[in-house]
């Protein structure tokens, strides 16, 4: 059995403790490779549908950019599903294909429900870059990157880049969001973007656990990889979050403004009070959830718990931070953990039906 390298204690994984954990998932009986990508690729998938929902008028464009390991065959995996969720059209650039047979059969499901693959990526009839797409996936670089990104990988982070800048300029609100899988791809793992590109992705999606590199990320934050056992999360110091309902992700985003115009990069300095270095998610899960109530109150203060509740959830949150970090917790503290997370299950549940309302009645433009 692999041995692990001290753990962090902040809760976010350094790469060497990613990859311990990993090793480790994978050597325990009863898990497989096959399963945990394709729950890590559902994950990500519901990120997506989250963060960029579905709208009447058309189907949402998503460009998927693969790399060559597993945060590749993650991002096949999300494109599937995706398109199962009927209102996302899909397209898969995958330059540098893995001949392992269990990444051949995810390409092959892919063409299966008609997902275009390209090699390189999309350029418009003039020759310029296609940033057509509501959301581009940045499944190329996950825990196992190191060193600068090579070809013909580099070339897509470039493009990235390359949208975002040319979307500064512009005062548009139908800008193209990117969504990085696990890790902003070409960051150092632990550090962050200390080759200096300037690429930050709108939105994050961490599986199993945030990585070090993401501790000072401020655009929206998803958890996803809801599998993880609790001996191997003891042992790596991992917080699972209280998923909500049967969600395979949950929003952690420090501060998430919603309704503004969403201007990237100059979003991230309109952060108010932004947390300095946090010691977990679950700081940022509470600055979150706070944020997101009083938002909700203003918008539907009949369709929101009463502030009374929401600070009795906030309150009880912190509550069971302080006794999470003592292992000998007490019933009290427990049922204090239960009375939370049962309201903001609660307030989950009603909140997707009213989605679930919603996509029944697009479902029915698109038939
Ligand atoms: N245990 C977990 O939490 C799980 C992790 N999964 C995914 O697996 C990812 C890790 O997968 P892998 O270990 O395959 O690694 P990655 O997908 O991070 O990348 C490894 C590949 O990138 C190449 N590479 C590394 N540095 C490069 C550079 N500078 N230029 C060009 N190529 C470079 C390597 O040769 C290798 O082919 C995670 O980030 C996550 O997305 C999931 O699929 C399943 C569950
Ligand atoms: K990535």
């Amino acid at each position: 059995m692999p041995t692990t390298t001290t753990p962090t204690t902040t809760g976010y994984l350094n790469a060497a403790d990613a990859a311990a954990l990993d090793a480790e998932l994978m050597s325990t009986p009863g898990y497989s490779l096959e399963q945990l990508m394709e729950l890590a690729g559902l994950a990500v998938a519901e990120a997506v549908y989250q963060a960029i929902p579905p709208i009447s008028e058309r189907k949402r464009k998503v460009l998927f950019l693969c790399g060559p390991g597993n945060n590749g065959g993650d991002g096949l995996v999300a494109a599937r599903h995706l398109v199962f969720f009927r209102q996302y059209d899909c397209t898969v650039v995958y330059p540098k294909r893995s001949n392992k047979p269990h990444f051949v059969n995810l390409v092959q499901q892919c063409v299966n429900v008609d997902i275009p693959f390209l090699e390189e990526f999309p350029t418009t009839k003039e020759g310029t870059i296609d940033d057509t797409y509501d959301v581009i996936v940045d499944a190329i670089f996950g825990f196992s990157f190191h060193g600068e990104p090579r070809e013909p990988f580099a070339t897509l982070i470039q493009r990235m880049i390359e949208i975002q800048q040319q979307q500064q300029q512009q005062d548009d609100n139908n800008q193209v969001k990117i969504l990085s899988v696990d890790v902003p791809s070409g960051w150092n793992v632990d550090e962050g973007d200390v080759a200096g590109t300037g690429f930050v992705p709108d939105i994050l999606t961490s599986l199993t656990t945030p990585k070090l590199c993401s501790q000072n990320f401020t655009g929206r934050h998803f958890i996803g990889g809801r599998f993880l056992p609790p001996a191997i999360a003891q042992k790596y110091n991992v917080e699972m979050p209280p998923y909500p309902g049967t969600s395979q992700v949950m929003e952690v985003t420090r501060q998430h403004i919603e309704g503004t115009s969403h201007q990237r990069h100059t979003n991230h300095t309109e952060i108010q009070n932004p947390s300095s270095t946090l010691s977990s998610w679950r700081d940022e899960y509470e600055a979150y959830l706070s944020e997101k109530y009083r938002l909700e109150q203003q918008q539907h203060p009949a369709d929101t718990p009463s502030s009374a509740t929401t600070a009795s959830i906030i309150d009880s949150s912190s509550a069971t931070k302080t006794s999470n970090n003592d292992m000998d917790r007490n019933d009290e503290n427990e049922e204090e953990e239960e009375s939370w997370l049962l309201q903001y299950a609660k307030h989950c549940a009603e909140k997707e039906a009213r989605l679930a309302a919603n996509e029944q009645e697009q479902y029915g433009r698109y038939k």
